[in-house]
């Protein structure tokens, strides 16, 4: 739970106060911890293009924001990135569990696993690839402020090596 437990705690020392998103594998463990802490809203979404969309009434009413998808739902999100955060400049944490690399043993997440930085690049969204946990923990909280500074989305993408850290109980 190492792994998820720091990205979990970034969160809360973040302030981040309303999570919502669609499930991956990876980030079961970090689903589990947001939903049973009672001092956040956590809206499990149908897609990740919903996901951004109530996270924007969500910040307009003053709340911060996160949302935990797969690489594969950013390919879902593009418009709304563009017609609502761009446009509306909504800063949310994009916390991203990269499939289609190294472990993958799906070969449908392997062309989203290659465009993943690329499709970021290209709509501006600035992304961080933390390693360990301390550095996951670290970047959390630098990339929520960061957000609020550009008021834009900013992405923090966990790798399938960067999981293992969870079995290291
Ligand atoms: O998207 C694939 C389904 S799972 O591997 O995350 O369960």
């Amino acid at each position: 739970m190492e792994g998820s437990l720091a990205i979990y705690r970034g969160l809360r020392d973040s302030n981040i106060d309303f999570i919502t998103g669609v499930p991956c594998a990876n980030l079961k463990n970090l689903i589990s911890l947001v939903e049973k802490d009672n001092d956040l809203t956590y809206i499990p979404a149908t897609r990740e293009e919903e996901a951004i969309g109530l996270c924007a009434g969500a910040h307009l009413a003053g709340r911060r924001c996160a949302v935990l998808m797969q690489n594969s739902g950013l390919g879902n999100s593009i418009n709304s990135i563009g017609s609502l955060c761009k446009i509306y400049q909504i800063p949310i944490l994009f916390i991203i569990s990269h499939r289609g690399d190294l472990k993958e043993k799906i070969p449908a997440q392997i062309p989203m696993g290659r465009w993943t930085k690329k499709l970021l690049d290209t709509v501006e969204v600035p992304y961080y690839c933390p390693k360990t946990p301390e550095e996951a923990y670290k970047i959390i909280k630098y990339g929520v402020d960061y957000a609020h500074v550009i008021s834009y989305p900013v992405a923090v993408i966990f790798d399938a090596l960067y999981w293992e850290y969870d079995s290291k109980e």
